[in-house]
């Protein structure tokens, strides 16, 4: 490990645990406040951490310190980082990430050693994070920790760290620290003629691993032993069957998957809980399977142009090749949204990292969940060849229609219009529904285009009448033209070029990047409820949002939303305008807001919701099943507003339909 810094003593001044690294490795690395004196220390357990993985704390001087290098590192590897503010987002981070319950403990901040054992022993929790503000504090509470079965001690120190500030482990200490809690006195000992000085101590008891891809070293008849005892602790699952839910909108598939989804992540904390939208991820709690599966839009284009697995594979970032080998369980809800080309890539990727080439999706028991009569793109995912090797013709259906049980006359509508047989008495319930362009003001706005949707937030914006600020987006594209990179990153990133927002304005947030931190994902809608001075992407001052974000638990959030970066999918200098002679790739970078206004939705991004109150305008539908989507959000007749009506304009995919009529029904249990 590169040298460490001479030993300062923390001040409890600082933040506690500031940096997470997130999402990514199976283990967490997190990121405390100590005194390290110089930048080139903090670098040095930033290189450290990163060849390490394993669940590892950090020392940095300040929030700011641990924010830089977090971001630095974010640069360098292609990944996505957050910092974590609080010790609450750091155990939330670990807890998500372990899948296991997780205590983090502030000990600069007790006063007392017998409070500190006092605290440490109510933690009946398997993930330990422990940090000392001095060694001395850690050696003599050490004794008195009672920690879980099978616990085993870790070394304290680095063998370079003569003084060190912060202490890690090399790669051998690793091995035994990632099964280990700290349990005798001696091995403190040990540890003191090597480290007489260090003020963190990484204590962590397994986060089970099933491969070594997931960062277990390789060395010693220890860790040997210690895999076989995590054997025997959580035996590895034989495969189960594959299992596709569907059922009509509001049959509670979603529900479904969010009740077992605690059970499952008992059986596989790294399972992958995903969907294949941003707002059917949220309302999951779980990530885009984009997300998940690291599809970066490079990856994204190489396996939509039929690249080799590999070729696909290297695009990924690392940590998402780990999370494709460690999970055993991968659940993707909105299933209907994937296409028959993307699915199948999907298959070659995962038997590819997974090293088992005839085992379909390599060998992760699937849970997909979806319903095809509602929105898919052209091609069906159950067109795909990975389908038919999984499930062939079975799936459980959910038959009872919970979101509109309340409504039975207009369940049964539905139930027409999903198959475009609407009765006469049908088109006149809805045409019943019909306003001319009064709607309650909470009713959410759904349109069939994004234009329209663009349009009518922006009117609902200047009716506000309120001080606006205009977001403008710094786009980067490299050696493109800026009108280039400008067309690009407009049609392949969500981010608008240019964001006005006001005072209760509403909006809704198109990226994951404030998840992990608060729950806060992708198609999440929140009302902007301030502005605080920041500085700006290049130190100039900026106001920024704070907006409050209602999750799908109902909680809510605020957050002072910041820039992000949005990079597109590479392209080449000729798609973007140029000669042939500049035919290299580049991947514009679009710096903005991570939001756009909320007030109007278009009908795809609403799949999967359940709203309250609709305002839907139909006049522009493109595609099958459009108007039963968007008439299926609400849960009785009552809550529907139309803008118009037509019978014309609702059609439905013959062969979806067939698909989901010529299904064996399996039961559920
Ligand atoms: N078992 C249940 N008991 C009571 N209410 C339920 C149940 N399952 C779902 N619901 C309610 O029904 C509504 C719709 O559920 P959910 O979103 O899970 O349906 P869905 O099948 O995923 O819908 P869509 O196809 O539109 O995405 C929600 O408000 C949910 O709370």
């Amino acid at each position: 490990m590169d040298s460490l810094p001479q030993s300062t003593s923390m001040s409890p001044a600082y933040a506690p645990f500031i940096g997470c690294r997130w999402p990514g490795t199976l283990s967490a690395s997190l990121v405390c406040a100590v005194d390290l004196p110089s930048r080139e220390g903090r670098q040095a357990l930033a290189r450290h951490v990163w060849r390490e993985g394993g669940l590892e704390v950090m020392a940095f001087d300040s929030a700011d310190g641990a924010a830089s290098w977090v971001a630095r590192a974010a640069q360098q590897r292609s990944l996505s980082l957050r910092v974590a503010t609080s010790m609450r987002t750091t155990e939330r981070a670990v807890r998500a990430r372990a899948g296991r319950e997780c205590r983090v403990f502030d000990v600069a901040h007790v006063a007392d050693q017998n409070g500190l054992v006092a605290l440490i022993s109510k933690c009946k929790t398997s993930v330990f994070l422990k940090c000392f503000s001095t060694t001395e504090m850690a050696r003599s509470v050490a004794p008195a920790l009672r920690l879980p079965t099978g616990a085993r001690p870790i070394r304290v120190g680095s063998d370079r760290a003569s003084s060190g500030a912060a202490l890690t482990a090399s790669r051998d200490q690793g091995a035994s620290s990632r099964g280990a809690a700290l349990s005798s006195p001696q091995r403190w000992g040990d540890s003191r003629s090597q480290s007489d000085a260090g003020a963190v101590l990484r204590v962590s008891t397994p986060i089970t691993r099933r491969t070594r891809g997931v960062g277990a070293p390789s060395v010693g008849r220890a860790q040997g032993q210690r895999r076989s005892r995590l054997g025997q602790a959580q035996p590895r699952l034989p495969p189960s069957d594959p299992v596709f839910v569907t059922g009509d909108a509001g049959a509670g598939k979603t529900t479904l998957l969010k009740t077992v989804k605690r059970h499952l992540v008992e059986m596989d904390p790294f399972m992958g809980m995903c969907a294949t939208t941003g707002i059917a991820a949220c309302c999951l709690g779980g990530l885009t399977l984009h997300s998940w599966l690291g599809l970066v839009p490079s990856a994204v284009a190489a396996a939509a142009t039929g690249a080799s697995p590999s070729d696909v594979a290297a695009l990924l970032p690392v940590p998402a090749r780990r999370r494709i080998r460690a999970a055993r369980i991968l659940v993707i809800d909105e299933i209907s949204m994937l296409d028959t080309t993307l699915l199948d890539a999907i298959d070659g990727l995962c038997r590819f990292v997974r090293s088992t080439p005839t085992s379909p999706m390599g060998g992760l028991t699937v849970l997909f969940c979806g319903d095809f009569v509602q929105l898919a793109p052209g091609s069906f995912s159950f067109r795909a060849v990975v389908w038919k090797a999984l499930f062939g013709k079975r799936a459980v259906v959910l038959a009872t229609a919970h979101r509109h049980g309340g409504d039975p006359s207009y369940l049964g509508l539905l139930r027409r219009l999903r198959r475009a047989e609407l009765t006469e008495a049908d088109v006149l319930a809805l045409q019943s529904r019909v306003v001319d362009g009064v709607a309650p003001v909470d009713a959410v706005s759904l349109y069939a285009t994004v234009e329209e949707a663009r349009r009518h937030n922006q009117h609902r914006l200047g009716a506000l009448g309120k001080r606006t600020i205009t977001y403008v987006a710094e786009n980067f594209g490299g050696r493109l033209s800026s009108d280039a990179a400008r067309v690009v990153l407009d049609s392949l990133t969500p981010a608008p070029d240019s964001l006005v927002l006001c005072l209760n304005a509403a909006v809704l947030a198109v990226s994951n990047v404030y998840f992990h931190r608060h729950g806060v994902c992708s198609g999440c809608r929140g009302t902007v409820v301030g502005f605080q001075a920041s500085g700006g992407a290049q130190g100039e001052a900026e106001e920024l949002p704070m907006v409050e974000f209602k999750l799908p638990s109902g909680v809510l959030r605020r957050i002072v939303v910041s820039r992000t970066n949005f990079m597109a999918a590479t392209v080449t200098g000729d798609a973007a305008g140029h000669s042939s002679s500049h035919s290299s790739s580049y991947n514009p970078v679009r710096r903005q807001l991570p939001l756009v206004l909320g007030w109007a939705l278009t009908i795809h991004k609403a799949q999967g919701m359940t709203l309250e109150l609709a305002y839907v305008t139909l006049s522009c539908v493109f595609t099958f099943s459009m108007v039963y989507v968007a008439c299926s959000r609400v849960r009785s007749l009552g809550s529907l507003f139309l803008k118009t009506f037509d019978t014309s304009l609702v059609t439905v995919s013959r062969e979806a339909l067939s698909f989901h009529d010529e299904l064996d029904h399996v039961p559920l249990m």
